[in-house]
């Protein structure tokens, strides 16, 4: 794509402007993208603030349904053999969506062909495959492409020519995309780095489109692509082994993040007066992005990008005002919190309320760099400040003085604009928030181990099938353990059967884990018999509870069909004030 020429409101001093990197989640992307190139951009650039969109892949109305899912099914299908049914539930099936169709009016794309050719200019579809041809994956490839082919025509709207361009660069992606797959098929195998360079698809074709709206409005935008921007020698030799288990994967370290943050800076400045519009999907990292990240990873890249360039606020645009004190789905009278510590929002993020990965915090809070989480649908709301208690207001937040109606610039200490009263101590739970799909897997001892072989046995085993324990509780003889649900059978029946010889092995299927959480908590007496008391009189029934890993955090597990039940009930006696004091304890 070529750097457009038409006339950008960023002023030449750009250098010394101060950076904001904004993060735009995949629904904003999807729902939002008006508000985005035509709000939310031009704003900072009018204040005089440098700032870089970091994007995630697009999602119509929700995360289930978005592209991220649809590759990872896309993989999935490539393995599976042709005729044989689709029995990942992990992947939501999409096949009947209303997205599969194109627009009324709307050109069609070819279907089934795929790419013989290296570059969108030599682009060159060989021919159309036959019914009999076509592999499972193929219509989910076909989604993909048009559903970025309709939205491109809405988002573009001004030059026929930007859209021929960005039209075509979709093609040449979903057709490449279309032979990595094949390929992957015919030596029937996905490596964790395949699926990884699979994944990253969704984050280009986003950005592809994003650049060329905010070209196509006057605004010199640039794709910033960061697959290659992990130098596989450099970044991975000593870093990627840091904290290296005898036989497991690599762990990425801090040095690891450092310099990639110093590389995206790097970058980032290389676009000189152009507003970067950054891939989310960070490259192919030493044992594979899902695998050490996990889901919602644009968020940590837009936190490196932001310690990178020195931003002075990392924004995480979403199409919720904040982070509120419960799910505001599901709990009506939830309160949005102006400030939240990093420690409870990660704490939160862990247990079911995704708004924010939680390795984001460790990386600008280290770089003194606060993080807003804003509105799409609501720009001017103040949004929630995620910044540590220790970390005082700066005193001297004049070196950034450029404020919008979009959010206030803030000092690189702190947020300048936190309201004095989030600083004033108060007392209780910040916000409550639950994690469903959860299975209990309830191990009682043969007594032919002795405790400590006990534990060892069941660890090795959970470990052995790459499961992660979410809450335990324990006795010397009994263990149960609250695991994720989104598992396969298979994968359950297998930890089951070897377990086995340990003890006697028991599963509570459709489960939830229910976590109050608050920085203030561990000075208090009484929050969780309250807690307690509350789901007890609401008849919720508790099948195990554990206090004291973490000092901000109390969790139980119920049953799901329970859980919003249990969210307003404890919400509306532990968190419907504004907690003052030693009010109401
Ligand atoms: N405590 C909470 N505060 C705010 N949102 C929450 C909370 N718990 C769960 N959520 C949900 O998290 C979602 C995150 O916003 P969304 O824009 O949908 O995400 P994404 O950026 O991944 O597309 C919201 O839909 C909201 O209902
Ligand atoms: N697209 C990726 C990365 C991401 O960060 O997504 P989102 O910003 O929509 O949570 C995912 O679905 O996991």
């Amino acid at each position: 794509m070529q750097a457009s020429t038409s006339s950008t409101a960023a002023a030449s001093s750009s250098s010394q402007q101060p950076w904001v990197i904004a993060k735009i989640g995949g629904t904003s992307v999807g729902k939002q993208l008006h508000a985005v190139v035509e709000t939310i951009v031009p704003t900072h650039i009018k204040s005089g603030n440098r700032i870089a969109l970091v994007c995630s892949a697009r999602s119509g109305n929700t995360k289930a349904t978005g592209t991220t899912n649809l590759l990872l099914r896309a993989a999935h299908e490539a393995l599976r053999p042709k005729g044989q049914p689709d029995l990942s539930s992990s992947v939501p099936s999409l096949r009947n969506s209303p997205s599969q169709s194109p627009a009324p009016g709307t050109p069609s794309t070819p279907r089934g062909s795929y790419l013989l050719s290296g570059s969108v200019s030599s682009l060159r579809l060989s021919r159309s495959a036959t019914p009999d041809e076509r592999q499972p994956f193929d219509d989910t490839v076909d989604q993909i492409k048009e559903d970025h082919m309709v939205a491109a025509r809405k988002a573009i709207v001004n030059s026929r020519e930007l859209l021929d361009e960005v039209e075509e660069e979709l093609e040449y992606d979903c057709e490449r995309l279309r032979g990595f797959l094949r390929a992957a098929q015919i030596i029937d195998e996905i490596s964790t780095r395949s699926k990884d360079i699979i994944m990253g698809v969704g984050e280009r074709l986003s950005c592809r489109i994003v650049a060329a709206a905010l070209r196509d409005r006057g605004i010199d935008a640039e794709l910033v692509s960061l697959e290659n921007i992990i130098d596989w020698d450099v970044l991975t030799d000593e870093d990627a082994q840091t904290g290296k288990a005898a036989d497991g994967p690599p762990q990425l370290g801090q040095t690891f993040y450092s310099r990639l943050s110093q590389r995206l800076g790097e970058r980032l400045a290389e676009c000189g007066d152009r507003v970067p519009v950054v891939t989310g999907f960070f490259g192919v990292v030493p044992g594979s992005l899902l695998a050490q990240v996990g889901r919602g990873y644009s968020d940590l890249c837009a936190a490196l990008c932001a310690v990178g360039v020195g931003a002075s606020e990392l924004q995480v645009w979403k199409e919720v005002d904040g982070i509120f004190t419960a799910d505001p789905r599901k709990v009506p009278t939830a309160r949005l919190l102006s400030t939240i510590t990093p420690e409870e929002a990660a704490e939160l993020t862990y247990y079911g309320s995704e708004v924010i990965h939680p390795f984001t915090m460790e990386q600008v809070i280290r770089a003194a760099i606060p993080i807003r989480i804003k509105n799409v649908e609501n720009p001017s709301g103040e949004g929630t400040i995620i910044f540590p208690d220790s970390v005082a207001p700066d005193a001297h937040p004049a070196e950034h003085t450029a404020r919008n109606t979009v959010a206030p610039s803030v000092a690189t200490r702190a947020p300048s604009s936190v309201p004095s009263s989030a600083l004033e101590p108060h007392l209780g739970p910040t916000a409550i928030t639950i994690k469903d799909t959860v299975v209990v897997l309830s191990v009682h001892s043969n007594r032919k181990t002795i405790a400590h072989g006990f534990f060892a046995r069941i660890f090795g085993t959970l470990d052995k099938h790459g499961i992660v324990v979410d809450l335990i509780s324990t006795s010397e003889v009994h263990v149960s353990l609250a695991v994720h649900g989104e598992m396969r059978k298979s994968v359950l029946d297998r930890v089951v059967r070897d377990l086995k010889p340990v003890g006697e092995v028991s599963i509570s299927r459709d489960m939830a884990i229910l976590s109050l959480v608050g920085k203030h908590m561990k000075n208090m007496v009484g929050t969780a018999g309250k807690m307690f008391s509350t789901l007890a009189e609401g008849n919720v029934n508790i099948e195990m509870i554990s206090q004291g890993a973490s000092e901000i955090n109390i969790s139980c597990v119920i049953e799901e069909r329970d859980a919003v039940k249990a969210l307003n009930l404890v919400h509306l006696k532990l968190l419907n004030q504004a907690p003052q004091g030693l009010a109401g304890y």
